[in-house]
């Protein structure tokens, strides 16, 4: 039987992914007691958050994700004072696309509206400065000088750190196995049982592992992603100055397929598909869960035409995992029963680098503070007309 820990926490955070991470971060800064709870050994990779890169851009069709980065470049560099630690590198991004596309044009107005730097590249010019790239089917570009990559994997190590010398408290190895809402909120897990004044689920691909005794389950896909790094074909030929990019090419496939300088394994770059195969988080690395590498066939079929510098053929494989909202905006709300449980949820593979505004804001919901941003856009009701989220 789980012991009683007998200190009461204001806020109990499970999940030590990015998400969780930086809520317990901004607790711990703001004073407050809080206990982040991890069901694995820290580090680990099981999870969606592993791995030494991540894009962060501000250059999003939506008004709102280019409003919170602008804060979340703020916390980054903040993070990077209090640690010592280099967390970015500004590799620059570009989003290429068909000339007609409506979204180039959406995201040109939306950097435009919010005064950051950007620039428009027809096929010549693109052709000029990134010559690496080839454009197969007369694709245009939008520079964004402030994209680049965040060190993933140094970002959680130092947030880990930092939490705990703020006096913020981390238990890996510990599954929460048990919730019982109320006033306090009761934790158990397989080793304790805690007592907090709120409690953040922030379980990433098990989030509704979690909800499921708390009588919700949320519209949110689990997807492996497979993660491919591809080999240059002369060594450093997409060094220091490739950038990362994210594209839309529906003559090749339905979802963005996105680039980025590798940093993990040196002479080979990113280059992965924004989408994956369904599977249980438990289960992503199964010998028996029969892969499906469509996903991998178009990239290649993408290295060949558009990175003829890169080897078509993946040298190394890692898997990762999304867990997608139906219209891939994130889900920031408290349980619609339970108003001192808060969930961050369905970060749909894009929510690494808006991460340090997203904890701030599940701070606010649980603290119930003035909330620094509106959070329509995320709320669970929105999903109700769609998909009988069972209450
Ligand atoms: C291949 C790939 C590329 C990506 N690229 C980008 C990018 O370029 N830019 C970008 O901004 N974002 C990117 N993302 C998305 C971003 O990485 C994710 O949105 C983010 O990591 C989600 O973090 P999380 O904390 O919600 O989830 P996770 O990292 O999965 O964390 C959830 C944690 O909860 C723990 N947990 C679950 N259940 C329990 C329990 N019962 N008890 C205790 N602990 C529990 C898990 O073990 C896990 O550690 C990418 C994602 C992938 C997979
Ligand atoms: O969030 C990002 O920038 C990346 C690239 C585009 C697709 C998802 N993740």
């Amino acid at each position: 039987m789980a012991t009683t820990h007998r200190e009461l926490y204001d806020a109990i955070v499970v999940g030590a992914g990015i998400q969780g991470c930086f809520t317990a971060y901004h607790f711990a800064k703001n004073k407050r007691k809080v206990l982040l709870l991890e069901q694995f050994f820290l580090p680990h990779s099981r999870g969606s958050s592993h791995g030494q890169s991540r894009i962060i851009r501000r250059a999003y069709p939506e008004n709102f994700y280019t409003k919170m980065m602008e804060e979340c470049y703020q916390i980054w560099a903040q993070l990077e004072n209090e640690s010592g630690t280099k967390l970015y590198r500004q590799a620059g991004l570009l989003i290429l696309g068909r000339k007609e596309e409506a979204e180039l044009r959406v995201i040109q107005d939306n950097l435009s509206k919010h005064g950051v730097e950007h620039k428009f590249f027809n096929t010549e010019e693109l052709k000029r400065y990134f010559s690496n790239i080839q454009l197969s089917r007369g694709e245009v570009g939008v520079w964004e000088s402030s994209g680049g990559v965040l060190f993933a994997d140094k970002a959680l190590r130092v947030l880990q750190d930092l939490i705990r010398q703020l006096g913020g408290v981390i238990h890996d190895g510990e599954k929460v196995a048990e919730i019982k809402p109320g006033f306090p909120v009761t934790v158990t897990t397989t080793i304790r049982t805690y007592q907090a004044k709120s409690l953040i689920i922030t379980a990433g691909p098990w989030t509704n592992q979690l909800l499921l005794p708390l009588g919700i389950q949320l519209p949110l896909q689990t997807l492996r992603i497979n993660v491919c790094y591809w080999k240059e074909k002369v060594p450093g030929s997409f060094g220091e100055n490739f950038p990362c990019f994210v594209g839309s090419f529906p003559h090749l496939a339905p979802h963005h397929i996105y680039g980025l300088p590798s940093r993990e394994y040196s002479g080979l770059v990113k280059v992965c598909y924004h989408h994956g195969n369904k599977a249980d988080p438990d289960e992503r690395d199964c010998p028996s869960a029969s892969p499906d590498l469509a996903d991998v066939q178009l990239l290649r079929s993408f290295v060949r035409d558009y990175l003829p510098g890169l080897q078509p053929e993946p040298s190394i494989m890692e898997r990762c995992m999304y867990t997608t909202s139906p219209d891939e905006n994130f889900i920031l709300d408290r349980h619609p029963k339970h108003n001192n449980i808060i969930i961050g949820a369905g970060f749909s593979g894009h929510g690494f680098k808006l991460s340090p505004v997203v904890g701030k804001i599940l701070y606010e919901l649980s603290m119930e503070s003035t909330l620094s941003y509106d959070l329509t856009p995320f709320q669970i009701r929105r999903f109700q007309p769609l998909d009988k989220a069972s209450l």
